[in-house]
C-alpha cells in the first residue's frame, strides 16, 4: 500500500510562496503527474512526498503515514538522486543496493539488469549509454530496494517519442504490478496518459 495524499499543502521557500493549497490523492498502483511549466514547484512535490522537505502548512501522507525516505524510490530527481556519470550502469545499481542494505544485492542487481534489458550496457558508464538506457538505469536504481512508491522527475526528458513510448510502458507495467508512481512533467501529452494530474501553479486536479 502506498497511496499518496496531499492535503491543503502550502510550500514556501523563505518569503517565496510556491503554492498555497495543493490537494490531491493518488491510489495504490496508479500513475500521478505533477504537471506545469518550469519553476512552478514540481520537483518540490516529489521532495515533499519523499520526506526530504516538509510542507509550510498542510499535510502529506504516504499510505496514511508521514513520508519515509526508505519507502520511496528516487529515480532520478535533479539534485537529489542524480545519475553519476562516472559509474557504470551496474556499479550504479550496486551502489544504491548497498546504500539501502539490500540483501543479496548482486542477485537483485542482475535481476534488474535483465528486467530492463541493461545487460549489454552494464559495463558502460552511465553518460555513455543511450537516453532510453539512462532512463532505465534511473528506474532500476529507484527499484533496487523494492519501494512501493516511485518518484521520477520528467521521465520524458531527452527521449524521442518512440523511446518515450517504451519508457511509458515500463512505468505502466510497474503500476500494473501494484507500485505507485508519481512523476513530474512539462508536457500535457505525458500528463494525459497518467491516472491523475495535479497542475501547478494553480493546483487544479483532474483524472484524464
Ligand atoms: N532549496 C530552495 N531554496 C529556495 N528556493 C528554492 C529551493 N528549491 C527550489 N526553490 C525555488 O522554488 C521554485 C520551484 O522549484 P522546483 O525545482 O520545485 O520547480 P520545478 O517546477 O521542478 O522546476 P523545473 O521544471 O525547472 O525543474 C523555483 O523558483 C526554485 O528556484
Amino acid at each position: 500500500m502506498s497511496g499518496v495524499l496531499f492535503q491543503s499543502v502550502e510550500l514556501s521557500y523563505g518569503r517565496h510562496q510556491i503554492y498555497h493549497d495543493l490537494s490531491f490523492s493518488l491510489e495504490d498502483g496508479q500513475i500521478g503527474a505533477i504537471y506545469g511549466p518550469s519553476r512552478t514547484g514540481k520537483s518540490s512535490v516529489l521532495l515533499l512526498a519523499s520526506g526530504h522537505l516538509l510542507p509550510t502548512k498542510g499535510d502529506v501522507r504516504i499510505d496514511g503515514q508521514k513520508p519515509d525516505k526508505k519507502r520511496v524510490g528516487l529515480g532520478p530527481i535533479t539534485d537529489l538522486s542524480p545519475l553519476f556519470d562516472t559509474l557504470t550502469v551496474e556499479e550504479h545499481l550496486l551502489f544504491q543496493a548497498r546504500l539501502h542494505h539490500v540483501r543479496k544485492a548482486k542477485d537483485r542487481v542482475q535481476e534488474l539488469l535483465r528486467e530492463y534489458q541493461l545487460e549489454d550496457v552494464r559495463k558502460y558508464r552511465v553518460k555513455d549509454v543511450p537516453h532510453l538506457e539512462q532512463f532505465r538505469t534511473g528506474l532500476a536504481t529507484a527499484l533496487v530496494h523494492r519501494p512501493p512508491l516511485v518518484l521520477i522527475d520528467e521521465p520524458e526528458r531527452g527521449l524521442t517519442n518512440d523511446e518515450w513510448e517504451i519508457a511509458y510502458e515500463d512505468l505502466r507495467k510497474l503500476s500494473d504490478g501494484g507500485s505507485t508512481v508519481l512523476l513530474t512533467t512539462v508536457l500535457q501529452q505525458v500528463a494525459d496518459r497518467c491516472d491523475l494530474v495535479a497542475a501547478l501553479p494553480n493546483g487544479e486536479v483532474w483524472r484524464p
